[in-house]
């Protein structure tokens, strides 16, 4: 065999580098293709269901020049080739040489395809003709168990039944493998098939491929369940909606043909079809299929409401806010499939393992094949049973298929519960997360600051200051804007028009209004204007920004070119959860860190309410992503923010969480792991998914490869037969498949749960 024997079986360990060439991300140009733009074709091809077959699939692709890379999700059955071809004909005609059918598939819509209910991999017919095959093969076997001949007329016909019935799939496949002379586990179950008829063990051949047969229905029927699991994260969506027409009259469409800013009608009792802006109504709902937050959320007029989640008490209209592809629901969807897509460093582990596993023992079985009967220590015949028992064992099957099925199951659990996890990277990395950085503000915090007090320092009145200040602040998206544009909508009175706006962040904002320049913002801004204040005034100043700052608020100093005008302070509160969560990390043996832009006095009070020791205060987002990469260069980092202005530190952070991902475009699309509820004991729950997960995954590991070794032992010492090495190898398969569908019922309790309802 040539170089492809280093990679017998199933995942073609030799494709794992294209497959980061093949990230979505790296794609856009690709260098081979000399700059030309790539275009992306994605195929469904309905018998794609195994790594054999994704390795068939790029043997036979690699030689059409023009094709970029390839990207397999085969838990979808999802093909997407990257190429620069002017007609994609070759691409099915490659395909239709090897037997597997592609449809395609609209490029924007592959997320929605994991919405279709998927066709069985099993079907009814197969069922039934693996039923007769079993049948024979156990005929076949009893009549020898009975005395008759292994080659006898009666065992030889049953024998041949068992083989057309059940056997013809793996022959074929064998065939298509030989062809392209790849070796993978069907060239290794015919090769046993063939061999044990060639020494005339008719039934032991029978049965080898029934049993095989029907191990990989199994199989196939469970990989479906590890499908649907995303699948189900889907299948909350209704697939029409009430909409309100041109005519007034309300009327049943489906869903994908409804349009944006159109009105829709939700009753109590129904799931909401479609993201929208409640345009009147009051009820509540429930939106654990999105946020995986059991407690009902309030929602009346101008709320935001996600498809998918359930409308628990009264009638709600809806304008249309986003269109059925562009859901949040479908962005969770996608994004878990798009996780489940790239492998997980334990899935690279394996794979490179099963590069050397499987040729080592296929030179092992050659050398038993031949040197005993060569030293006339042993017969050919039994020397060749050997051989063959250990090309069965050969195959890593079990190994491979199990971590990509427990990553998945891993990935859906947390989706489930409102963590959306980016790849099966952060999902293993988690357990191993040694310190956590937490931004303050919207983290810890609310990030609803109110407005507490304003102290007049010079001429103007509280309403004029609060005027002044509203009209600086109405351009900035800051927290501490929102706590004094809400209270200057109370008042009722207008805002002033802003010349020269601009807004510096960590420190405040600043413009000209009726001719005079007016700044706000932290001490920093404001030193950095260098006034001079008569003593008295610089007295009275001092006082008041320490006694404010006392009381653990964040104090805003507004003044003009000359003098200093007012003072204004803002307070957060504390999420309720917050405590817990720190409570919980700390138990796991996290140290945690407070990083934030605001005073060093309310940082340490708001961190010793939460019980952080440690605080790094009045840092500049660069100090916070220097702050990160040096606690990053020691151990695995994560770091908590909301996404918005924290986006460098949280992509330097080994992994980087954000919060409230639900309400936030930026937070979901900048964190590797995105929490979806604005609620810190997502964070100890994550870890405690990622743990479970890695506990699965390495009792899968450890039991394939206790299996294989000990087949190896009985081998080698001749006390293993044929059937009971397909068993074993089939049956470690399955059980490590329905080992990693565990997970998905798994229950995360954790004590702040337990504790707090
Ligand atoms: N738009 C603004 N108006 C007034 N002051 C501001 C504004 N933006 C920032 N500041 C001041 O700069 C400080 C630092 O801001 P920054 O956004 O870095 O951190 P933060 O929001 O206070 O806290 P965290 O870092 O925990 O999110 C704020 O505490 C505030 O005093
Ligand atoms: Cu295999």
């Amino acid at each position: 065999m040539s170089e492809k024997s280093s990679c017998a079986c199933e995942h073609a360990p030799i494709d794992a580098a294209n497959d980061k060439a093949a990230a979505p991300h790296n794609l856009a140009k690709n260098e081979s293709t000399g700059g030309q733009d790539t275009q992306s074709l994605a195929l469904k091809i309905q018998n794609m269901d195994c790594p054999t077959e994704e390795k068939l699939i790029r043997l036979s692709l690699k030689t059409v020049a023009g094709i970029a890379a390839l990207d397999f999700d085969l838990l979808n059955r999802i093909l997407t080739v990257h190429h620069t071809l002017s007609n994609t004909d070759i691409i099915f005609s490659k395909l239709k040489e090897i037997g597997m059918s592609a449809l395609p598939l609209p490029a924007t819509t592959t997320a929605s395809a994991t919405t279709q209910t998927q066709t069985p991999s099993v079907s009814r017919r197969q069922i039934i003709t693996m039923s007769i095959a079993a049948v024979a093969a156990f005929s076949s076997e009893f009549l020898a168990w009975r005395g008759a001949a292994n080659d006898s007329l009666p065992v030889i016909m049953t024998a041949l039944i068992a083989v057309f019935a059940g056997g013809i799939p793996t022959l074929k496949k064998a065939w298509v493998a030989l062809r392209h002379l790849s070796l993978n586990i069907y060239l290794l179950m015919a090769t046993a098939v063939i061999g044990a008829v060639a020494i005339g063990q008719w039934p032991e051949a029978a049965v080898v491929i029934v049993l095989f047969g029907i191990a990989e229905l199994i199989e196939a029927a469970s990989l479906d369940r590890a499908r649907n699991a995303i699948a189900g994260l889907m299948a909350h969506a209704p697939e029409t909606a009430n909409t309100l027409q041109t005519n007034g009259e309300w009327k049943d469409s489906p869903v994908n043909e409804i349009t944006l800013d159109q009105m829709i009608r939700v009753r109590a009792g129904e799931r909401i079809a479609l993201d929208g802006i409640v345009a009147s109504g009051h009820s509540s709902v429930d939106q654990a299929a999105i946020t995986g937050e059991s407690m009902p959320v309030e929602k009346r007029t101008g709320d935001q409401v996600y498809a998918g989640t359930l409308n628990q008490s009264g009638t709600l209209q809806l304008r249309v806010s986003s269109l059925q592809a562009d859901t949040m629901l479908s962005r969770i969807a996608r994004s878990v499939q798009q996780a489940q897509s790239q492998r997980a460093p334990t899935q690279s582990l394996v794979d490179q393992f099963a590069a050397y596993y499987t040729p080592v023992v296929f030179v092992v079985a050659l050398l038993i094949a031949v040197l005993p009967p060569l030293l006339g220590t042993n017969s050919w015949h039994d020397s060749l049973y050997q051989a063959l028992v250990l090309l069965v064992i050969a195959c890593p099957c079990a190994l491979v298929i199990s971590t990509p099925v427990t990553v998945v199951c891993g990935l859906a659990l947390a989706a489930k519960r409102g963590i959306l996890i980016k790849g099966g990277l952060y999902l293993e990395q988690g357990k191993n997360l040694r310190l956590i950085a937490l931004d303050k503000t919207g983290t810890l915090t609310e990030g609803k600051p109110s407005l507490t007090d304003v102290i007049a320092l010079a001429h103007l009145s509280q309403a004029e200051i609060l005027q002044i200040a509203a009209s600086l602040e109405a351009g900035s998206q800051h927290p501490v804007a929102y706590a004094i544009l809400s209270r200057h909508a109370e008042s009722g009175e207008n805002l002033m028009p802003v010349l020269h706006f601009s807004s510096i962040t960590a420190s405040g904002v600043n413009g000209e209004i009726n001719g005079q320049r007016y700044s706000l913002g932290n001490l920093r801004m404001f030193e950095s204007l260098n006034l001079t204040l008569a003593p008295e005034v610089k007295k009275i100043l001092d006082e008041n920004l320490a006694q404010l700052e006392q009381q653990n608020k964040t104090v805003l100093i507004l003044a003009d070119t000359r003098h200093v005008l007012a003072l204004l302070a803002v307070a957060d509160k504390l999420r309720v959860s917050s405590q817990t969560a720190v409570r919980e990390l700390q138990t796991m043996g996290i140290d945690l860190v407070m990083l934030t832009g605001d005073n060093a006095q309310t940082a340490k009070a708001i961190a010793a309410q939460v019980g952080i020791s440690e605080v790094r205060s009045q840092l500049l987002p660069e100090e916070k992503l220097l702050a990160i990469t040096q606690f990053s260069d020691k151990q695995i980092t994560g770091m908590v923010g909301d996404g918005v202005n924290d986006a460098p530190a949280l992509a330097r952070a080994h992994i980087g969480f954000a919060m409230g991902a639900a309400g936030s475009d930026t937070a979901l699309e900048t964190a590797d792991v995105a929490l979806m509820q604005d609620d810190l004991r997502k964070l100890p729950e994550f870890i405690r998914i990622s743990k479970q997960t890695a506990r699965v995954l390495w009792q899968n590991i450890g039991f394939a490869i206790s299996v294989k070794i000990l087949f190896f032992a009985l081998t080698l010492t001749g006390h293993s037969s044929m059937w009971m090495a397909v068993f074993a190898d089939t049956g470690t398969s399955l059980l490590v498949v329905l080992n990693g569908l565990r997970l998905l019922r798994y229950q995360v309790s954790s004590v702040s749960e337990t504790s707090s309802s």
